[in-house]
């Protein structure tokens, strides 16, 4: 089956005053029909980047898709004029992110927002749309559609506005979902609620969602597929079940030796020593090498690149290259 996203060799760069940082560098991923697959890594690893690059919502003249490749239905994103990719965004592909505020408009009633893109890419009438959206709130799970309908984002809670944006981003019924974050502001009982939606809707609709997440407890009990980032690039990817059962790179080690396990008390939560690398100092190396129990010589000098090695897991770390380890 064809996949429904394929992002090829993307590269996305800022040129700031103190020089280039490559955001996203040369990241390639892929999303199958009705699959939903994770980015994971800590903040600043370029996952959210990674999202806009795909929106076209990079934001120039600072920042811009320095090269690759994002295969959507045929045809390549970044090749689209802007009212082409206009025409997909809302539509084909949505996007909902951590804080709903920042996409509603604070002066339109939540029922103009809900009908505008029915409006726009759907063309219903208007008294259609109207309809639709009432209906659309009910199915978000929230009560009396018609009053929250023509009331203002600002009379909503953090968690009622999430819906609200989930009941958007499904108006058109998209083939994929891009969640950026999307429960990270929100309370357990809130988040574990539009985890359970997000995913009743992906069974009933088949669209596939790229869900973006720094907490591996969100990973484990959405993903199908995760890709592990870290410092704008792809340091191991895989089944959810592999990846969890058997992380290969040191770093995706050490995230997960750094989830909180449920029902478990743990004196003291273990975190990663050292910090993310300074994006604008980079040198060819493995990224992770100064916090890594592991490193080598050829750790500091040359940069892995993601190799196979086996159950459908792919890991970019010197570790699992015969050669390099000889040469220790
Ligand atoms: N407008 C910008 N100008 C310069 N650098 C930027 C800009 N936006 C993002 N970056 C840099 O790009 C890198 C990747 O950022 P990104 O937001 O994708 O990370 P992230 O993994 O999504 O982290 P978070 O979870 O904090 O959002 C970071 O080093 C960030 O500082």
């Amino acid at each position: 089956m064809n996949n429904v996203l394929e992002i090829e060799r993307l590269s996305t760069h800022f040129h700031t005053e103190e020089g280039v940082v490559r955001a996203v560098d040369d990241v390639s991923l892929r999303v199958r029909p009705g699959e939903i697959v994770c980015i994971v890594g800590e903040s600043g690893s370029g996952k959210s980047i990674t999202a806009m690059s795909v929106m076209g919502l990079v934001e120039g003249p600072a920042g811009r898709v320095a090269g690759g490749r994002i295969g959507f239905d045929g045809e390549d994103l970044l090749k689209l004029s802007r009212s082409e990719l206009r025409a997909i965004r809302g539509n084909e592909i949505a996007m909902i992110f951590q804080e709903p505020m920042t996409s509603l408009n604070p002066v339109l009633k939540i029922g103009e927002q809900l009908m505008e893109p029915l409006m726009t890419h759907r063309k219903m009438s208007k008294k259609a749309a109207r309809k639709r959206a009432i209906e659309l709130i009910g199915e978000v799970g929230i009560s009396r559609a018609e009053q929250i309908a023509d009331s203002y984002p600002h009379e909503l809670s953090g968690g009622m506005l999430q819906r609200i944006m989930i009941a958007i981003a499904i108006s058109c019924e998209p083939k994929l979902l891009i969640a950026d974050e999307p429960t990270t502001a929100l309370d357990v009982t809130i988040q574990a609620q539009i985890l359970d939606m997000l995913r009743r809707f992906k069974e009933e609709s088949g669209m596939s969602i790229l869900l973006i997440t720094h907490d591996l407890g969100v990973v484990a009990e959405m993903a199908d597929y995760v890709v592990v980032m870290y410092a704008g690039k792809v340091v191991e990817e895989g089944e959810v079940v592999a990846l969890f059962e058997n992380p290969q790179h040191p770093y995706t080690q050490g995230l997960l030796k750094s989830k909180p396990i449920i029902n478990q008390r743990q004196e003291e939560l273990y975190s990663i020593p050292g910090q993310v690398p300074n994006p604008l100092e980079l040198t060819p190396s493995c990224y992770f090498h100064d916090r890594c129990a592991h490193c080598m010589e050829i750790c500091r000098t040359k940069q892995p690149v993601l190799k196979d090695v086996g159950n459908g897991q792919h890991v970019a770390c010197w570790l699992y290259e015969k050669e390099a380890i000889a040469h220790g």
